[in-house]
């Protein structure tokens, strides 16, 4: 997501970037580039990734002088794994980045990629106006896969229709982004079965959407400009994400339209409230969600147009299927060689998660009339339906979070967003998560670039024991809550969020496992995948995110098991072997006599000890943090 960032930034138009921040780049640039010495210390902490059980006093030592070392210093963070097929592809992406560039970021001092995004687009802006209609206007679908309610289709729509020129709609799959990005193949699958459906809502208004799968994802800026050339498009509109690459990309690409006589314009429509639009008494970025979330309630009643839905396109001008037949004939591909599923997984997917906006307001309204009310007592009950699962429907922008709230607030007493019915206003809040976290990923753009939000969390020495990752991966550990849920996320590619909590906490607490490992293993497999929203629950449950909360909340599985799954419910769904347990030796089979019902199904005795890993988690956050661990 930010492997282009030195070569895009460069090809910024030098006369819309400022004196300072050409200054900036300059430096950026000469740091980026310059060779990132490892420093002997931290090579040989990489090659002894011992799997001790307890923080042994050496590791105290090295993990604690550095930590006291000078921060400029430390090229690495701690001794996380760097090397190909861990934590971060390096295909895609240069070195690790240090703890003194996240300072620069923090600062200001190396611009954040998405306050370069509105500086180019505002200095640009009277170019941009000034470029007449061509033939045809073109909206660059991305995670906004919907008619209704989308700020950048509506937009292009409008131009189309003001000038009464065709609209043309464009999606580009790219097998590179995909494994760039670790994106699971269930995902990818959704995403082209809701194309499907696109292309039929889009054909009856007698828009083309052309599909088109480009192999190398750098080539993507040069396909749009030769597909604009072809159709002599001067427009084009798409939705902002908010990934430092894709933001690099797009502000790169209005300048180079702009060469062309063509406008392009990046809009925001996937958050409610646009990152950097909330400011705290002080004019910084919130890094706490509660004050954050009453500033963003305050935003939102006091700029009632952000929850206004944007009409879906009209019809095409006649002509518009003669003139671009060869755009309606063209078919969606099949997903790349690296994300098929099997037939078989295909159609139970399918099944499972039916795709498209058409599904995904049928259970918007059901849940809204169903379940909205129950929500803040039971959504922490992972048994059963509890929750409105729609996490994939926003993420892939088959359903705006904007028409969730919007919705859920029109049910609420005097349309309240943070008062009123407590089901509706708990629910909107969590909506709101999704917000925070682009927002927290556009003001820190460095969580992208694998470091931890708590960037002096970085020196944290953590374990790669590949056994115990794989057991966490099959839901083998021997703590049933855990395997339950990482059971769950094998089959449906999906996990409640209390047992991300959960296995999330246990993966980097009780294994003390590189949290980053399971951010990438959560990526991989779930169909909701969204970068800032698993970072930001992945930083969350690591201590290493904007959890004000200090590391020494480490959840305890067992409790966690009995308060939220008090009769086993789910246990018992996701882990047979353990349905025939009675009573509460479903939340620790060994420790509480139903040892032979379990050894004899072949579930796993647990795989740690809690207490002692409790204890060897405190340690090692304390020397990583330079704490006194004596
Ligand atoms: C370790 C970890 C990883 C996560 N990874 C992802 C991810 O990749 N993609 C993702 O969409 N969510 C992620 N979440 C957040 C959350 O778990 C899911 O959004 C939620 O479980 C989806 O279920 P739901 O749609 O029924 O949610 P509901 O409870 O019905 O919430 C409504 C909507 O609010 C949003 N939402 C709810 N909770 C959160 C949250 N904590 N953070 C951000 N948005 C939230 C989702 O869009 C969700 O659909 C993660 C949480 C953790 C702890």
């Amino acid at each position: 997501m930010w492997k282009a960032c030195f070569m895009q930034t460069s090809l910024v138009s030098r006369s819309s970037i400022t004196s300072r921040q050409s200054r900036t780049i300059a430096t950026t640039t000469k740091s980026y580039y310059a060779p990132i010495t490892i420093s002997a210390m931290a090579l040989k902490r990489k090659a002894a990734t011992s799997v001790s059980f307890t923080a042994s006093k050496s590791s105290k030592t090295s993990a604690a002088s550095q930590a006291s070392s000078s921060k400029s210093e430390q090229p690495v963070n701690g001794n996380a794994r760097h090397d190909a097929n861990s934590i971060i592809d390096r295909r895609f992406y240069p070195p690790p980045m240090t703890n003194e560039r996240c300072e620069q970021y923090k600062s200001g001092e190396i611009p954040r990629p998405l306050e370069t995004l509105h500086d180019i687009i505002r200095d640009t802006k009277q170019a941009r106006d000034q470029v007449k209609p061509g033939k045809a206007v073109l909206h660059w679908y991305k995670r906004d896969l919907r008619l209704f309610d989308n700020r950048g289709l509506s937009m292009a729509a409008d131009k189309a229709k003001s000038a009464n020129i065709p609209l043309i709609c464009l999606y580009i799959v790219s097998p590179q982004d995909y494994q760039a990005h670790f994106t699971s193949p269930a995902r990818v699958d959704f995403e082209l079965r809701t194309l499907e459906v696109m292309k039929k809502d889009l054909d009856a208004l007698d828009i083309p959407l052309v599909v088109e799968s480009i192999d190398r994802r750098k080539a993507v800026p040069g396909f749009i400009l030769d597909l604009c050339e072809k159709h002599q498009i001067r427009h084009i509109y798409c939705n902002i994400e908010y990934e430092v690459d894709e933001l690099r990309r797009e502000a790169m690409l209005i300048n180079k339209c702009l060469d062309k006589d063509i406008s392009f314009t990046p809009v925001h429509d996937d958050v409610i409230v646009a990152p950097g639009s909330l400011e705290t008494g002080t004019g910084n970025q919130y890094a706490v969600y509660t004050p954050w979330f009453r500033s963003w309630v305050k935003h939102v009643t006091q700029n009632p147009d952000l929850l206004e839905p944007s009409e879906k396109p009209g019809k095409n001008p006649s002509g518009a299927r003669n003139a671009l037949k060869a755009l309606f004939e063209r078919s969606i591909p099949p997903a790349p060689a690296n994300k098929l599923l099997s037939k078989e997984e295909k159609k139970r997917m399918a099944e499972l998660w039916p795709a498209g906006e058409h599904e995904a307001n049928l259970r918007l309204n059901k849940f809204i009339k169903e379940r909205i009310e129950g929500y803040s007592d039971n959504r922490n009950i992972p048994a059963g339906t509890t929750t409105s699962v729609l996490s994939v429907h926003h993420s892939t922008g088959t359903l705006a979070a904007r028409t969730s709230v919007r919705v859920a607030r029109n049910v609420n007493t005097r349309q309240y967003l943070n008062d009123g019915k407590k089901g509706i206003s708990t629910w909107i809040s969590e909506v709101a998560w999704r917000d925070f976290y682009k927002h927290v990923l556009a003001h820190w753009p460095y969580v992208c670039m694998y470091m931890p939000f708590k960037h002096e969390y970085s020196l944290i020495e953590w374990e790669y024991n590949d056994e115990h990752f794989e057991l966490w991966t099959d839901g083998m550990t021997g703590f049933p809550i855990v395997d339950a849920a990482m059971r769950q996320l094998k089959s449906m590619k999906y996990m409640h969020n209390r047992c991300r909590m959960i296995v999330a906490s246990f993966l980097a607490k009780d294994l003390l496992l590189d949290w980053r490992l399971g951010e990438k293993y959560f990526m991989e497999q779930l169909i909701d995948g969204d970068f800032a929203s698993n970072n930001g629950g992945w930083g969350f449950s690591a201590s290493t995110g904007v959890d004000p909360q200090p590391y020494f909340r480490i959840f305890n599985p067992l409790l966690q098991s009995e308060k939220f799954d008090p009769d086993g419910e789910y246990i018992r769904k996701w882990v047979p072997e353990l349905k025939d347990v009675q009573g509460k030796a479903i939340h620790d089979p060994y420790g509480r006599g139903a040892n032979k019902i379990a050894a004899k199904s072949g579930y796993p005795k647990p795989i740690v000890e809690h207490k002692q890993c409790r204890e060897r988690a405190l340690s090692r956050y304390k020397a990583g943090l330079g704490k006194d661990t004596s």
